[in-house]
């Protein structure tokens, strides 16, 4: 009869890496004495120094979500491969390591996050200050009234050719960036007003209360929604920006580039 290390051990024999998300210092440097086995960190930083590391953009409260997005951006780090059997090992319950998963890494599960991140015309902290914004927005509107927005990130002169005011611009003469404490009081306050954010590559804020007119086609967007997501959706195909737009009606954050919906988060989980 085989004992439990035998039927549990298949989770984790001849893998060809091991994905440690966010690891305590202490569990990391276990390995440091394991033979012949490659050892990728995942977390939104690199806490423990590892030498082999794949930032997520989020910390990703969906288990399963993580570890795809782990998967995804060690592919495109190039330190897995497409088809690598990978022993992912996160935490669920507990502060610590609690739970292995035996995962294959496909080139096929491509979402584009990296991209929307890594490949964007505008700097990734800028993106990733804005989805944090965005998800903070989504999560105070849904306690008291929902809120929905629009934030239009990167090439911001031809997004500004692309639109027109439907209100004066308060950010006309300021020089403000996102991730400022006081800029993010600000936005959430002139969110609740009609429009678009604009956003610089570098992360300064152009304009608010832009009214988008992209000539691009239609795109797709989920069921329900309307001509916020299609004006946000739509403007990346025009343009190299990216958008991130927070729904009033459903209350999920999405985020688009190249026309296309990349990823779709819920600031409730977060
Ligand atoms: N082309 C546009 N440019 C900028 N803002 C827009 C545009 N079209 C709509 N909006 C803004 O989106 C708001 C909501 O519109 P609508 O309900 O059609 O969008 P939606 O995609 O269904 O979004 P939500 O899920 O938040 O309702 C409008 O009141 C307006 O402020
Ligand atoms: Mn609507």
């Amino acid at each position: 009869m085989d004992g439990l290390d035998d039927v549990f051990g298949d989770l984790f024999s001849s893998v060809d890496g091991v994905m440690l998300f966010s690891p305590s210092g202490s569990y990391y440097e276990r390995f440091a004495d394991v033979d012949d086995v490659d050892v990728i960190v995942v977390g939104t930083e690199n806490d423990v120094g590892a030498d082999t590391f794949v930032e997520l953009p989020l910390a990703f409260d969906d288990v399963a979500d993580r570890i795809k997005f782990g998967l995804e951006g060690g592919i495109e780090a190039g330190v897995i491969e497409d088809g690598d059997e990978l022993a992912c090992a996160t935490r669920i319950f507990a502060d610590e390591i609690d739970t292995v998963s035996r995962v294959r890494a496909s080139a096929d599960d491509h979402t584009g996050i990296y991209d929307l991140f890594a490949k964007s015309r505008a700097e990734p902290e800028v993106i990733k200050a804005v989805l944090e914004l965005a998800i903070e927005l989504g999560k105070k509107g849904q306690k008291g009234k929902p809120v929905g927005a629009l934030f239009i990130v990167g090439d911001a002169g031809k997004v500004m050719n692309k639109s027109r005011p439907l209100s004066y611009n308060p950010f006309e003469k300021s020089h403000v960036h996102v991730g400022d404490r006081i800029v993010n009081v600000m936005l959430k306050e002139f969110s609740r007003l009609d429009g678009a954010f604009v956003i610089s590559d570098a992360g300064k804020i152009v304009s608010a209360y832009r009214y988008l007119e992209p000539s691009a086609e239609g795109v797709d967007i989920p069921k329900g929604l309307g001509a916020r997501h299609m004006a946000g959706g739509a403007i990346t195909r025009d343009t190299n920006a990216v958008s991130i737009v927070l729904s009033e009606s459903d209350g999920l954050v999405r985020a688009f580039k190249g026309g296309e919906m990349i990823l779709e988060v819920d600031p409730e989980a977060y």
